[in-house]
């Protein structure tokens, strides 16, 4: 039984991949936090800005197969246009995708990106994987194609995590958790200036910006 908490086509706005079309699937459940704000404070990642609870938002639902998941995220995919791309998100997926959800989005014609806290291992098959480590949470992921740490976090310093083999690293600044839009978030803005800098003194970092709050597409 794999459970989503929604489902939507959009652009990736994060990352390597950024402004790419995909269908993100958004499983329900996080190991990092349980989603209600009243125990968000205590949690060991506490900047999540998703509402991964339930199986309750668009698209969303309880699938009894591998099978039945795929085939109700390919529809969400334009008929006939380009490599279909869904993205697995949450929520973290770690704790629902497997081998078998992966074969049958194959199977499907898709393409499988996957977004990760990486405290989980990852099953295989992935074909874009992009890590993105919270607090002291052990990462025990070592590589990957993308690292998108979000900066600043006090417990999660950049130099920690240079030694997971990736391919692009990218400091994605700390947004309001609260659903603000882009520009008007007085939080982001001081944290993009701080994620500069860093970027400019360690030039292996580079900057990506949450582009689907900027364009309000999602
Ligand atoms: C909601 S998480 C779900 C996937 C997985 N649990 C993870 O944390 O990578 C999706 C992406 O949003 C990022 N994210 C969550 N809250 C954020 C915030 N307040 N500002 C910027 N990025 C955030 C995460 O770091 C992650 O890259
Ligand atoms: N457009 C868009 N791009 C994204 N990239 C990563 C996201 C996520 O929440 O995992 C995300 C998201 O929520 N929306
Ligand atoms: S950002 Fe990811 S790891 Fe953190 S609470 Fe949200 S879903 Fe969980
Ligand atoms: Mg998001």
């Amino acid at each position: 039984m794999y459970r989503v908490k929604e489902a939507f086509y959009t652009l990736q706005g994060e990352g390597a991949q950024s402004g790419r079309a995909a269908v993100f699937c958004r499983f329900s459940k996080c190991n990092l936090w349980n989603g209600r704000e009243q125990d968000r404070a205590a949690a060991v990642c506490n900047f999540c800005d998703t509402d991964f609870v339930g199986t309750d938002g668009q698209n969303g639902g309880r699938f009894e197969t591998a099978d039945a998941l795929a085939n109700h995220i390919r529809q969400l995919w334009p008929a006939g246009e380009g490599r279909p791309y869904v993205v697995c998100t949450g929520g973290e997926p770690l704790l629902q995708l497997d081998e078998a959800l992966i074969a049958a989005f194959h199977q499907a014609g898709f393409e499988v990106g996957v977004e990760t806290n990486g405290t989980l291992p990852a099953p295989a098959g992935i074909d874009w994987l992009c890590v993105s480590p919270k607090a002291d949470a052990e990462v025990v992921i070592r590589e990957c194609n993308e690292v998108k740490l979000v900066y600043p976090q006090p417990l999660a310093l950049p130099e920690r995590f240079t030694d997971i083999q990736a391919e692009h690293y990218f400091l994605s600044p700390m947004a309001s958790p609260s659903l603000l839009e882009g520009g008007l978030d007085p939080v982001k803005q001081s944290n993009t200036r701080k994620a500069t800098d860093y970027c400019l003194k360690h030039p292996r970092w580079r900057l990506t910006l949450q582009m689907h709050k900027i364009v309000g597409i999602d």
